[in-house]
């Protein structure tokens, strides 16, 4: 006689790629494409329980998703300490999986990593077990990281140059209309503390010149005064550069998000300003962190469960920063509702994150949740239910899988130079630095 499945072992794995309505954003690569894709992660456990999770959902994410999810099977969902391994194993690190030295199309995370791929794969997978673990245990996420240290989790306002509608008017169009001057990203940011509540701004910088950026904040300043303001121009700048528009913003600015590319271009900019920097791009791995750290290169560091392998390493990501006083702030790619409530449990047992977190999910009009997660005053409550909180809408979720099938292949890959190419055939990802 064999013994009967452990009720927390995972008996199923269901993954859904599918593509979520984006509207226009410029960045310094190019423009969001019409659609994004992300994966959907529905975990069953042999108790009945399901477990949801998100991550993105690109060729080269599937292609790992699918034999970690196999190799998953039989595993309990508390087994959290072997994912890393079990990935690693499953996923290998081979070049293939890396792209040689290629920068992240559209990522703008730096260079892609086979690790970088793998740890985004298994975050959306540990998300997923420590859902299903919630639920089967009647205990929120939170609990399962140790308890929760605030009834709320503050995010800021992400603001983008932006066209009213995609080239082409091909995708779903919005009614937020062009923002592409000062005068238009401040009253996108009007709309954004009038419609949620948001109190700090963060401008996506790097499209346009660094004197119209610079306006850009200064008028923002003018418009909430005393307010938090980041500008993120995502490593498109030279030292030189750096240093000037730190110098012209250092009054108003709360950070510098990545204003040159490199540990090494940011130590010397760091060297020459007050500001502090923030990155999400020359750390975004553990082995990255010593050599910036050593060389004061970033003053911040962004945590992203899904670039970090998970909640419970951005706790220990957390822990690094805290012991070599550095600041901590969130990071957010386009997301759905299930990777903002993974964001928001995390959030709320991080003791060292004092900015805001950003979020993209006020772009997103679509959701595969039977209902949004509300941001009110600024602020996303961290819920007590079982697990992350949330619902999966079926009809939702298959509607948005429809529409990966029915793509050729040209939206499955994130490509924000391909889709920038529809509005200029010439446009090729910028070289850096831009300016
Ligand atoms: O803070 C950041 O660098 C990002 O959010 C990166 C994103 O890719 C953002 O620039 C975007 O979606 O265009
Ligand atoms: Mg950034």
């Amino acid at each position: 006689m064999t013994d009967a499945p452990h009720p927390l072992a995972i008996a199923e794995i269901r993954l859904t790629p599918i593509l979520v309505a984006d509207p226009p954003l410029l960045n310094t690569q190019g423009v969001h494409q019409p659609y994004t894709p992300r994966l959907i992660i529905e975990l069953v456990t042999e108790g009945g329980v399901t477990g949801l999770g998100e991550t993105y959902g690109d060729t080269g994410y599937l292609d790992l998703a699918r034999p970690l999810a196999a190799a998953l099977i039989g595993r309990r969902v508390t087994d959290l300490n072997g994912l890393p391994a079990l990935a690693a194993e499953v996923c290998g690190d081979s070049p293939d999986a890396t792209g040689g030295d290629a920068v992240h199309a559209g990522g703008l995370r730096g260079v892609r990593t086979a690790e970088k791929l793998r740890l985004s794969v298994l975050s959306g997978f540990e998300v997923a077990c420590l859902d299903a673990w919630g639920r089967a245990a009647g205990l929120p996420v939170h609990a399962l990281l140790g308890g929760k240290l605030r009834d709320r989790v503050e995010y800021g306002a992400y603001l983008f140059h932006r066209w009213a509608e995609h080239p082409g008017g091909r995708g779903e169009r919005d009614d937020w209309g062009a923002a592409l001057d000062p005068a238009g990203v401040v009253a996108q940011a009007r709309r954004f503390a009038d419609t949620y509540g948001f109190t700090s701004f963060k401008l996506k910088g790097g499209v346009f010149e660094p004197a119209r950026e610079v306006a850009a904040i200064r008028a923002l300043a003018a418009a909430f005064p005393g307010r938090p303001l980041r500008l993120d121009p995502n490593g498109a700048w030279s030292t030189a550069t750096s240093l000037r528009v730190a110098d012209e913003l250092a009054d108003v600015l709360e950070y510098l998000e990545d204003p040159a590319g490199g540990t090494a271009r940011m130590a010397e900019v760091a060297a020459g300003t007050r500001v502090p920097l923030a990155t999400n791009m020359c750390v975004t791995t553990f082995d990255e962190i010593a050599e910036a750290f050593r060389r004061r290169a970033v003053q911040v560091v962004l945590c992203d469960h899904h670039y970090w392998g998970g909640l419970r390493a951005t706790r220990e990501l957390a822990a690094v920063c805290r012991t070599f006083g550095v600041g901590l702030s969130m990071h957010s790619n386009t997301h759905l509702g299930i990777s903002l409530a993974a964001m928001t449990q995390v959030a709320a047992t991080v003791p060292n994150l004092h900015h805001a977190c950003d979020t993209h999910y006020p772009w997103q009009a679509e959701d595969v949740l039977t209902e949004r997660i509300a941001i009110r005053d600024g602020q996303v409550d961290v819920g007590d239910a079982p697990g992350l909180g949330v619902t999966l809408d079926r009809d939702r979720l298959a509607a948005l899988h429809r529409r990966w099938l029915a793509d050729d292949g040209g939206l499955r890959d994130r490509d924000d130079a391909a889709a920038m190419r529809c509005a200029d055939p010439d446009w090729t990802v910028p070289a850096v630095p831009r300016w």
